[in-house]
């Protein structure tokens, strides 16, 4: 059985890195990318206890009352930063409502600068210690590896990293916090998460150590190939706008979630869109749709909204 490849980021991070080093990375995520969608990589820079505070962050926000979560809902916030509750998004049409919750987040932009996926976080009335000041460390992390990572693609693909100024001039890189209940469903149509793409450039996933449940479609095996939850590995995978401006070299690859713990499992996706002002980079001019218009499209489908609502 094929498995999803697993890459050591570090010896592409750390300063005293050499060219050589560096170009054996590329060529993995490369190979990696072209081949699955996916990868783990280890070496990534992001401490194991800032991940396990977010991994906490994201039990205390959703053990708070029902109410005060949708007291929060993303469906009244024009940025789509918040919260989902247990079977709003349908990420796969032919499947039943996801049965997970969620909570995104992302850069904070004053209120006046508000506009589809920027503007003000909601945040949840709980200590700083105990969301914000995790959340946001967490996040800059993020920020951080997310631009690494989207240098290392175009690179693979043998473009100069100056071809991404504009795609990330201000990126919009949104942390959705989730939540899957325990599976208890017998019916075969229910899901944590449907089988889907995702929308934007690139996601970066933490899943909660030991919480399995990823499952990644292969199309030359016609297999659904799980992707363990290891713990200080996170998830890579190549999402539908990079999909369509490497003309499917860089796969976006069909996967889906089946809670397979005896409990909870937590996981954060922090998803890199870019500027949603940015069209394709690796093909200026090409008529391509904005960021933003290709984001909008999909995220308001998956939630049954309009543009305007
Ligand atoms: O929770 C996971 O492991 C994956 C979540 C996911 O695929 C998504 O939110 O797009
Ligand atoms: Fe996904």
């Amino acid at each position: 059985m094929p498995e999803i490849p697993t890459i050591d980021l570090s010896s592409y991070i750390r300063p005293e890195a050499t060219p050589e080093e560096m170009a054996r990375v590329i060529e993995d995520v490369r190979n990696a990318c072209s081949r699955y969608g996916f990868l783990q990589v280890t070496g990534h820079g992001v401490p194991l206890a800032t991940q396990r505070e977010v991994l906490e962050s994201c039990r205390r926000l959703f053990d708070l009352p029902q109410d005060v979560k949708d007291s929060l809902s993303l469906k009244n916030n024009p940025a789509r930063r918040g919260y989902e509750r247990i079977g709003e998004q349908v990420l796969d049409a032919k499947a039943l409502p996801d049965c997970k919750e969620g909570y995104y987040l992302g850069r904070e932009v004053p209120l006046k600068q508000m506009g589809f996926l920027r503007g003000p976080n909601q945040w949840p009335d709980l200590p700083s210690e105990a969301f914000h000041a995790p959340v946001t460390e967490y996040y800059e992390h993020m920020l951080r590896l997310g631009n690494s990572l989207v240098k290392i693609l175009a690179l693979g693909l043998g473009h100069d990293v100056s071809v991404l100024e504009h795609f990330t001039k201000e990126p919009v890189v949104n942390l959705k916090l989730l939540h899957y209940p325990k599976h208890i469903s017998k019916d075969e149509r229910q899901y944590g998460a449907g089988a889907h793409t995702d929308f934007g450039a690139i996601t970066i996933l933490l899943q909660q150590p030991g919480k399995h449940g990823l499952q990644v479609y292969h199309t030359p095996s016609n297999a659904w190939l799980p992707v363990p939850a290891v713990e200080d590995s996170l998830v890579i995978n190549i999402g539908d706008l990079v999909n369509k401006w490497t003309d499917g070299k860089y796969n976006s690859t069909l996967h889906r979630v089946v809670n397979a713990s005896d409990g909870d499992r937590y996981s954060v996706p922090c998803f890199y869109h870019g500027d949603l002002g940015a069209t394709n980079p690796f093909k200026p001019g090409d008529g391509s749709e904005t960021v933003e218009e290709h984001i909008r499209r999909k995220f308001d489908i998956s939630y049954g909204l309009t543009s305007k609502s």
